[in-house]
This record gives C-alpha cells, sequence and structure tokens, in this order.
C-alpha cells in the first residue's frame, strides 16, 4: 500500500500518477488534497510520512509545486528519508543508497510522463542493502 499526498500546486500531477497506479493495479491511499484550492504543504507531508512510519503504508509519494517543501516538511517525521526527484537517476540511487521510503515530485517542476517514470523507477528498486549505506542511514536515524 502507498501513501500518496499533495496541496494545490502538486494536485494536477498527483491525479496523473494516481491515474497510473490504477491502471497498474497498485493500491493506495490518498491523504488530499482533492482541489487546486490553496492549501498549506506541511498537512499532507505530515499524514503521509506517519502512514508510512507507522506501517500502514509502504512507501509515500508527495507532490508539491516543487517539491521542496513537502520534502523538508516529510523529512521532520522521525524514520522518514523523503528524496525529491526531478530524474530517473536520482530516484534509482536514493533507493539503492538512501533506502528513501517517500519520494516527492514537484508539480510545476516535472511533467506527467516524466513524473511516472521516476514513480515507476523508485517504486522498482530496492534497497542495496550495502552495509556503508545501511551504516549512513543508521547515523541518520541517530
Ligand atoms: O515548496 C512549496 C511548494 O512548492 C508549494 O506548492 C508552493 O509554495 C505553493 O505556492 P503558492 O501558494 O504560491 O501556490
Amino acid at each position: 500500500m502507498l501513501a500518496i499526498g499533495c496541496d494545490h500546486g502538486g494536485y494536477e500531477l498527483k491525479k496523473e500518477i494516481l491515474a497510473w497506479l490504477d491502471s497498474k493495479n497498485i493500491e493506495y491511499r490518498d491523504f488530499g488534497c482533492h482541489s487546486t484550492e490553496a492549501v498549506n504543504y506541511p498537512v499532507y507531508a505530515k499524514a503521509v510520512a506517519e502512514a508510512v512510519v507507522s506501517g500502514e503504508c509502504e512507501k509515500g509519494i508527495l507532490v508539491c509545486g516543487t517539491g521542496i517543501g513537502i520534502s523538508i516538511a516529510a523529512n521532520k517525521v522521525h524514520g522518514i528519508r523523503a528524496a525529491l526527484c526531478s530524474d530517473c537517476f536520482s530516484a534509482e540511487a536514493t533507493r539503492l543508497h538512501n533506502d528513501a521510503n517517500v519520494l516527492a515530485l514537484g508539480g510545476r517542476v516535472v511533467g506527467a510522463g516524466l513524473a511516472i517514470k521516476i514513480v515507476e523507477t523508485f517504486l522498482n528498486t530496492p534497497f542495496s542493502e550495502e552495509q556503508r549505506h545501511k551504516d549512513r542511514i543508521a547515523m541518520i536515524e541517530d
């Protein structure tokens, strides 16, 4: 189960991602928002981050205008490793190296075609399990 959330700046891109998730029969819980009416991204970052750290959801996807604010907010929740990605190389690397559990995207930055490739890469890339990366993640947690 994926957790997904956005603010008004990410709403249109989130809709495209939800349609793609539906087409792939990937289960998700949508934590809002549900329109382009202006809202505050920390609310949605917190909801998605808490769903991930509680174990209710395995991973999260967050979208705001740039992906920056919503990733900053999500990373305040202990246990969250949110990665803002605008390319597939970073999406793959952050799974392999950082075991990122939340992907952040900028709805005003990347188009839907690229964003969906980034989501696909993020979801399909396992953590490398290499000890040096485990050690560094443990340092983050400390
Ligand atoms: O980092 C923050 C996000 O990009 C927000 O989506 C953005 O700040 C919203 O801007 P505005 O309120 O001008 O639509």
